[in-house]
């Protein structure tokens, strides 16, 4: 099997995935389910172009811009951290984030926390900055103003600008973005490939292990252009949750999900929905194993996503 380069990268599609591994950076090509009512969602205040969130101090309530709560309506058991004050298990934390493009004003102020544990939903209409704010917490885009913190430290411009070790973070594109030109193998292992030191055979074995962990077998070979949506889907899956498991510090992953069944039918909807959900750490994914993702955050139009892979949502 031959080893991906940085030729047969430029031969790849030019849609990427991207993956930030705690203190590598890389920019590859890449239960109890709660039954949260929409009519809540309705109630929020979402302005053309404008969503304000804010974390405290219920994490997720939405506020109006004097920071006033509006229909903080969440019921009780889905806001699972009101009054919380130990913030020694929040991974991720935006401030006060602000992102414009050009006159457009799409972020203006959000704050959430993102805790260990959490499988967290953002809702809400189309061009609101939905995918905007899984961006700016990957790292691929810099807020104008505010701050995200990554278990506590401030990250300062884009993820490739510094180093930030004691969290991974993946971001699964909507469209699956997987590597045209590469195998489903060499898209599975693509991270390992190119910035770990395991040996190929090993890369190959657990590329193997992780595919059955997401219900895929004897795919490896496959082309993505051989593969259904559903199953692009999983293949992304299984690259946002493989990891150089030879390390000695196994640092918690956090994966932020862009509309992971759009596109696809109900049930093919509802095999990525229990993926999603299977590979967290409280749950256990195709194998009986128990996952290895912290958290995860879904920003999701479908109500069954919300339904089947998501406790609290923003
Ligand atoms: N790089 C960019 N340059 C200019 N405008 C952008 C850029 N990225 C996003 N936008 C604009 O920001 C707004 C929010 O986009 P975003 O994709 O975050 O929305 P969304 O809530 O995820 O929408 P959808 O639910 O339709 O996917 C849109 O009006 C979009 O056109």
């Amino acid at each position: 099997m031959a080893t991906v380069t940085p030729s047969r990268l430029a031969r790849s599609s030019p849609s990427f995935c991207t993956c930030t591994r705690g203190s590598r950076r890389c920019v590859s090509s890449s239960s109890s389910v709660l039954a949260p009512s929409l009519f809540s969602v309705r109630r929020m205040t979402m302005r053309k172009h404008r969503m304000v969130w804010s974390a405290s101090p219920a994490v997720g309530t939405v506020v109006n811009s004097q920071n006033k709560y509006e229909n903080p309506s969440f019921p009780e058991k889905l806001d699972g951290h009101k009054g919380i004050k130990d913030d020694s298990d929040v991974l991720i934390e935006c401030r006060d984030v602000h992102k414009s493009f050009g006159d457009k004003h799409i972020l203006q102020g959000v704050s959430l926390k993102i805790r260990h544990g959490e499988a967290v939903g953002i809702i809400g209409p189309s061009g609101t900055g939905k995918s905007t704010i899984l961006k700016v917490i990957a790292g691929l885009l810099v807020p104008d103003k505010g701050d995200v913190l990554i278990c506590g430290k401030k990250r300062h411009g884009l993820v490739s600008d510094e180093e930030i070790s004691g969290l991974r973070i993946g971001l699964v594109f909507q469209s699956a973005a997987l590597f045209d030109s590469l195998t489903v193998r060499e898209n599975v292992g693509f991270l390992l490939y190119e910035k770990s030191n395991m040996p190929e055979n090993c890369i190959e074995k657990l590329v193997t292990e992780t595919l059955a962990a997401v219900g895929l077998k004897g795919v490896e070979d496959r082309m993505p252009s051989e593969l259904s949506g559903g199953m692009k889907k999983r293949v992304a899956l299984a690259r946002s949750i493989i990891f150089d498991n030879t390390k000695e510090t196994i640092e918690p992953e956090v994966i932020l999900y862009d509309e992971p069944t759009a596109g696809l039918d109900p049930i093919a909807s509802t095999v990525v929905e229990d993926l999603v959900r299977s590979v967290h750490i409280n749950s256990q994914d195709a194998l009986g194993k128990q996952g290895n993702i912290a958290s995860y955050v879904v920003v999701t139009h479908q109500h069954s996503t919300i339904r089947r892979a998501v406790d609290r949502y923003i």
